[in-house]
């Protein structure tokens, strides 16, 4: 099976890059099965089911912008406002938080990238009392980063697809980061994240659960099955050691 997804037309003028910026849920650790799971649960008290179109249209967005997604697209409105939503998953969420593990790859490129000298930083969604939760396993990758944005950081006033977290997380690259931004390469597994990088005029690698429907990877300028796949030679970053 092909490991390589997808290839945007422009392979060729891929430009080198510099710095780099991973997405946290989804991409670095496996927390959206979290969501996932209890949104299904809620939403089976209404006779109703979760499903990934629905999924695809929450992901990667500040949990309020979620929640209005997810009451209003499923129905459930008059029920169950956007903030109850929240009140209720958060229980449930917090118990799974600190299971959190990180997805095949991830910690492998992150060592690499940081030991070869790389720029690399996370920008996320999440707010910081998730953050915390999520990463109390994992201090020795995130402490690898050179920042980290959070989606509750006061410069991000818009969630995913808005370039905010994205624009946030390059200006505190020393220098404030690398004028052409297209030399930025983002690691991305959400729709609304993949169009925030684009947005931000940033080159975007896709790791997409295998759920989600193909038609979102036509943003990406690379999409793969798992970080394992990605060369970073390719986009002339340091290579890996060959064994
Ligand atoms: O994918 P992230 O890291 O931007 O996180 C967004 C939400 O917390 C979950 O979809
Ligand atoms: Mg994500």
């Amino acid at each position: 099976m092909a490991k390589l997804l997808g290839e945007a037309p422009a392979r060729l003028s891929r430009p080198s890059i510099s710095h780099v910026i991973f997405d946290m849920d989804g991409l670095l650790l496996d927390t959206e099965k979290f969501y996932t799971e209890v949104q299904e649960i809620i939403l089976a008290r209404y006779d109703k089911t979760f499903d990934w179109s629905l999924k695809a249209k929450m992901m990667g967005k500040k949990a309020i912008e979620a929640a209005h997604v997810f009451v209003e697209e499923s129905g459930i409105s008059e029920s169950l406002s956007p903030q109850q939503f929240l009140q209720e998953r958060e229980a449930m969420l917090q118990k799974l938080f600190p299971t959190s593990q990180l997805m095949p790859g991830a910690a492998a490129l992150v060592r690499h990238l940081g030991a070869n000298g790389i720029p690399i930083c996370v920008a996320t969604g999440s707010q910081r009392s998730h953050f915390e939760l999520k990463t109390q396993r994992h201090g020795d990758v995130f402490s690898l980063m050179n920042h980290i944005v959070l989606g509750d950081d006061p410069e991000v006033k818009q969630g995913k697809p808005s370039p905010d977290v994205f624009l946030a997380a390059a200006g505190r690259f020393e220098g404030g980061g690398p004028a052409d931004r297209r030399s930025i390469l983002v690691f991305e597994d959400a729709p609304s994240g993949v169009t925030a990088a684009k947005n931000a005029g940033m080159s975007v690698v896709m790791v997409p659960d295998p759920r989600l429907d193909s038609s979102f990877h036509q943003m990406a300028d690379q999409v793969v099955e798992s970080l394992l796949d990605f060369d970073p030679a390719e986009w002339g970053l340091p290579p890996f050691c060959k064994d």
